[in-house]
């Protein structure tokens, strides 16, 4: 087992990569603003590179360029090589297939241990692993990144340091050749900006290609670099040893005061207090270190497409098997379910609360069910139980993905799985939960109100409260994911109020005007309303009680109530299969928007 977990490791290392003339332009004010200008440069295997460069030099810019993740307003020549390979072949077009990004900020779930999120990544990633070989892969690499004493840690608990190393191990489950990390020392003391530094090296030394943007390292740190890339201005004034940098800096006439750390110097060279460097660095640069085609583009057109290639000698020994998307749906569904168990707020608290509201709605509107004197009461019991059920799936919707979205953009970049699976797990585990609040309220409410003891009846009305639950969550998520959550709750409230205007019982459909009532059929709370008064009022309910003590009752058959709030002719199972399709329509929307944010 060991021999042929080890064995991939071996067959996925050393790709090197080498960029040409790489130019990045933006559009600003109708025009195209350059950020990176003409860079070029080689990342070997078995290095560790830094690229570094004063705030705003272009580091993060070129990192997203190199790993993918900018796509746009590129132009220039990324190769990605096996120098060892004498018969290159033309690989996947997917460079992100040989690599991985690990981003500045640590994106972890803070209810798993680490051996938890350990082992559902170990899932996503690789298929076809026994419990056993699974945990050796762990136990290997939790060593290997120090953090085996942390395995039973929840990550919430984790210091700065750890994140980031778990962050790393996560990404070294299925060994990528080629690792990018931006700022990883970013939010670290000393010691432990060395250590990771240290182990990013070790790392290298095993024939990763491993790439990182810093800030301002101390003179050791900076002497760990195998290579280091310096950026000003979108330029590359400085790429090679960062032995070598005193000596460069003085060749171009910047002579590096006696124990002055040459990491500060070049940044402060760099930085320009000492006159404009960035020219006469990248001209010294390229006589002497790269071939690089430097003359100023014409970039007042939009730029075109970069050419990516991927020459390997054996293209598939990189990729270790992957599991099926059923597998990965089956793994994220369990881990959704054990996220709800674990964060109470979101299932327990929620549970309680709808049951203790259906009981306060039930006992604020006693005896209405029967008695025909309250049959406007309750008409309101319904429309407040629809707003309420409503508004309580929407808001949480609208404020789960943004929080989420960092998580999961991190996750789908680096391959862990596709978008569409995730989407799928997560409405698998959540339409239950849903359906378990709405039953919570829908008992207590239904029966105390006095509603007919039918079963028949209960399960329609059930039936409709957990559509307006589901319904309402699409909307939230659909809104949480274009807008920001101030935002999002915004226009849910708003999109709330104009609902309850169309369900029919404020307004009632007979007074309203021919325009206001097409427009309901916009509404999902109308085809909510209609339906449970008709699994309330019709399928041929017997009378209705008018109380001893109640000297008339205007309606006691129950199609005159129906008939009075013009939904007589309504049909149950008609505004059922509305109500699928404003389900299906917001719960895709809901994911064209997360596909659309998440890209
Ligand atoms: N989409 C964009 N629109 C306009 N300007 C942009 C855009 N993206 C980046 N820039 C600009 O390009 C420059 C380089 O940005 P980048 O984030 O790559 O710098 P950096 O070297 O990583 O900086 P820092 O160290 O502060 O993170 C900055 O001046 C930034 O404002």
């Amino acid at each position: 087992m060991e021999k042929q977990l080890l064995n991939c490791y071996k067959k996925s290392r050393n790709l090197d990569i080498e960029f040409e003339n790489v130019w990045l332009s933006v559009k600003w004010k109708n025009a195209y603003k350059k950020i990176i200008r003409g860079v070029s440069g080689k990342f070997k295997s078995g290095e560790l590179t830094a690229i570094m460069g004063p705030s705003g030099a272009g580091k993060t810019s070129l990192l997203n360029i190199l790993t993918g993740y900018q796509k746009s307003g590129i132009q220039g020549i990324i190769k990605c090589s096996n120098e060892r390979g004498k018969k290159r072949k033309k690989a996947s077009s997917d460079y992100r297939n040989y690599s991985c990004y690990i981003l500045q900020d640590d994106h972890l779930l803070d209810y798993f241990t680490v051996y938890e999120i350990m082992y559902y990544t170990t899932k996503l990633k690789i298929g076809g692993l026994s419990r056993e070989e699974n945990d050796f892969l762990i136990d290997d690499i939790l060593s290997t990144l120090g953090l085996i004493k942390q395995k039973r840690t929840p990550c919430g608990s984790l210091s700065g340091g750890q994140k980031k190393r778990l962050s790393i191990a996560l990404e070294l489950i299925d060994d990528p050749p080629i690792m990018f990390l931006d700022e990883p020392t970013t939010g670290l003391d000393s010691n432990s900006s060395r250590q990771c530094i240290e182990m990013l090296k070790s790392l290298a030394q095993k024939g990763r290609t491993i790439i990182c943007t810093i800030h301002q390292p101390s003179a050791p740190l900076y002497m760990t670099f195998d290579h280091v890339y310096i950026m000003a201005q979108g330029k590359c004034i400085y790429q090679g040893l960062p032995q070598n940098t005193i000596s460069f800096l003085a060749s171009a006439g910047y002579i590096c005061p006696q124990y002055h750390n040459p990491a500060d110097f070049l940044m402060e060279v760099a930085n320009g207090e000492y006159g404009d460097s960035v020219d006469i660095l990248s001209l010294a640069k390229e006589s002497c270190l790269c071939k690089v085609e430097n003359k100023e583009k014409d970039m007042s057109i939009e730029p075109a497409i970069i050419t990516r290639e991927i020459l390997l000698e054996d293209p598939e020994c990189c990729i270790r098997k992957k599991p099926s998307e059923w597998t990965r749906f089956l793994v994220l569904f369990q881990k959704q379910l054990i996220y709800f168990y674990r964060d109470w707020t979101v299932a327990r608290i929620k549970l309680i609360l709808h049951f203790l509201v259906g009981i306060f709605l039930g006992v604020t509107f006693q005896n209405s069910g029967y008695n025909a004197s309250k049959f406007i009461t309750n008409l309101s019991f319904f429309m407040v139980s629809v707003v309420y059920l409503s508004y309580t799936a929407l808001m949480p919707a609208a404020l789960r993905f943004p929080s989420e979205l960092k998580i999961l953009r991190k996750e789908h970049f680096n391959r862990w799985y596709k978008l569409r699976t995730y989407y799928a797990s997560f409405l698998a585990a959540d339409f239950p939960l849903q359906i378990l609040f709405t039953l919570a309220y829908t008992i207590g409410s239904y029966t105390i109100s006095s509603q007919p003891l039918e079963i028949r009846r209960f399960l329609m009305v059930f039936l409709i409260h957990s559509m307006a639950t589901l319904v309402s969550a699409g909307i939230g998520t659909m809104f949480g994911t274009i807008v920001n959550p101030v935002n999002g709750t915004f226009l849910g409230a708003i999109l709330t109020a104009v609902n309850i205007c169309f369900g029919g019982f404020l307004c009632l459909f007979p007074q309203m005007n021919n325009v206001m009532y097409y427009l309901s059929n916009l509404s999902y709370m109308r085809f909510c309303m209609e339906s449970i008064l008709q699994a309330i009022y019709g399928f041929n309910r017997g009378k209705l009680i008018c109380p001893e003590e109640e000297e008339y009752c205007m309606f006691t058959n129950p199609n005159e109530v129906l008939h009075e709030i013009g939904m007589d002719e309504c049909s149950y199972w008609t505004d059922f299969g509305w109500l699928i399709v404003n389900l299906l329509v917001f719960r895709l929307l809901g994911y064209c928007a997360l596909k659309y944010k998440v890209k």
